[in-house]
């Protein structure tokens, strides 16, 4: 992807209003190259053929091309990066879309779910069988039908408490806005090695039990099953893929969620704070195949999870912005017993930059090990500096000020928390790259003997750290 042009065709066999738009890290080149594609469209009906556009693109290839009118449902993403000439070609037309006059007697149309295949641009949707070749239709009758959501793909919950209802299938309600949203109904099963093989996993536990969570599963789990990591701090993939041997590895992907969801009942949770979720490849050799693509997509076609598709690159750099802020407010709040909004106490400045300070030399020498023939970039450096991540900290401790967090909820439970994960991802990195992490550790030392204390003690035992930073 670096600098240099290619020539790119399009060939859309897609019915309707098209919007194509760009996504992925150079996102900001999205307006020149979105205008290109839709003026070589414009004019044309797109109705039943296939309209081709061939664009010359000078600079950095554009990652990810999105395809579909103005419903997340029908878009797909699509990698731009494989070939220099690139053939993109979407499924038939969803049933919505269809034109036919409405008439009656239609039912010998059944709908059929697209089987995800391995091809890299399939688009699971709920599809009617396209008629070749379709007859003319009266000039009237092109217009676009408001569009149902897709049916939502079947989901088994999985969970090791046999105290849970055997009762399934069961109904999940989730409150939002004060309106409860019931989910179509789930199966509940008991995890174990027997059943059928897992095509798609998606792990919702605490990154401490997600290893044990897995294991009983492992016969069912292969190198085509699609895992998609969903935990706070870094560490759960890297225990995950030990359990699999080098050419059997399934396809890993992680989401950083930044909603706020608090569970309400066994069954029923609110969805409290409404953000916005990235999702992607852990590593940047994984290609994703069929299933994985399929996972992505039903994701991405959900509004209310507002989420974006992001390169391995850019979701380990979303990955480490949460982190600072789950390494600050996460282990301070458990200490003090507070919620998330007391962190922003003046008293505990010094305290906070400190460990921001620690934590953005940590990062920024391992982004260095990552690239070491390069130099990072200007744009990288000021990222990750202190500045720009203790801004980030103190506009999430503002955004959730109200909010309880993750690790205070954990250890009123007395349940074990993620701070191993967390500060302990930035101890154990910042030792084998030979950077100061004394405050992580320190603070990550009094959450793991369960130490309460008020700010002010906190305040008196980090007191030294006022002269360091010049406060
Ligand atoms: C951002 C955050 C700290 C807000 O409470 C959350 O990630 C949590 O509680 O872990």
């Amino acid at each position: 992807m670096s600098s240099d042009f290619r020539t790119i065709l399009i060939s859309i066999p897609y019915h309707g209003k098209i919007e194509i738009k760009l996504c992925g890290p150079l996102r900001k080149r999205a307006s020149r190259f979105t205008t290109k594609v839709i003026s070589a469209f414009k004019g044309k009906r797109i109705v039943h053929g296939s309209p081709t556009g061939r664009f010359r693109i000078t600079g950095s290839i554009p990652p990810y091309l999105v395809i579909g009118n103005s419903r997340p449902a029908t878009r797909i993403s699509v990698p731009l990066f494989t070939t220099p000439e690139l053939q993109i070609t979407t499924p038939p037309p969803p049933q919505f879309l269809n034109l036919q006059p409405p008439l009656h007697n239609h039912h010998h149309h059944h709908t059929s779910k697209t089987k995800p295949s391995n091809a890299p641009l399939s688009l699971p949707l709920t599809t009617l069988p396209h008629p070749h070749p379709r007859p003319r239709q009266p000039r009237q009758t092109l217009r676009t039908l408001p569009l149902p959501p897709p049916p939502p793909p079947p989901i088994t919950l999985l969970t090791h408490r046999p105290s849970l209802p055997p009762s399934s299938p069961i109904t999940l309600v989730l409150t939002r806005h004060g309106t409860p949203i019931p989910s179509p109904p789930l199966e509940l099963c008991l995890i174990t090695p027997h059943g059928p093989a897992i095509t798609h996993l998606i792990l919702t536990t605490k990154s401490p039990s997600t290893a044990a969570a897995i294991r009983p599963l492992l016969p069912r789990l292969s190198a085509s099953s699609t895992i998609l990591f969903t935990q706070n701090g870094i560490g759960a993939v890297e225990e995950v893929s030990a359990f699999f041997p080098a050419g059997g590895q399934p396809t890993y992907l992680s989401a950083i969620v930044t909603h706020g969801v608090f569970s309400t009942g066994q069954f029923s949770a609110t969805h409290a704070g409404v953000a916005d979720l990235k999702i992607g490849p852990v590593s940047r050799t994984t290609e994703l195949n069929g299933e994985a693509r399929w996972l992505v997509d039903i994701i991405l076609s959900s509004a209310p999870l507002a989420g974006t598709e992001v390169g391995a690159d850019e979701l380990l750099h979303v990955t480490l912005e949460k982190l600072v802020a789950n390494a600050v407010i996460n282990p301070l709040t458990a200490i003090l017993r507070t919620p998330n909004g007391e962190i922003l106490n003046p008293s505990l400045a010094p305290l906070r930059k400190a460990m921001v300070e620690e934590t953005s030399a940590v990062i920024l020498s391992h982004l260095r090990t990552l690239h070491p023939d390069s130099p990072l970039s200007e744009a990288m450096i000021e990222r990750f500096s202190t500045a720009r991540l203790g801004t980030i900290v103190e506009r999430v401790c503002e955004a959730t000020k109200g909010n309880r967090s993750s690790m205070l909820q954990d250890v009123e439970a007395g349940r074990g928390t993620e701070v191993r994960y967390i500060n302990g991802w930035i101890v154990r990195r910042g030792g084998e790259l030979g950077v100061g992490v004394g405050v992580n550790e320190g603070v990550m030392g009094m959450v793991e003997r369960g130490e309460v204390r008020g700010v002010e003690e906190v305040d008196k035992m980090f007191g030294w750290l006022g002269g360091y930073n010049g406060n």
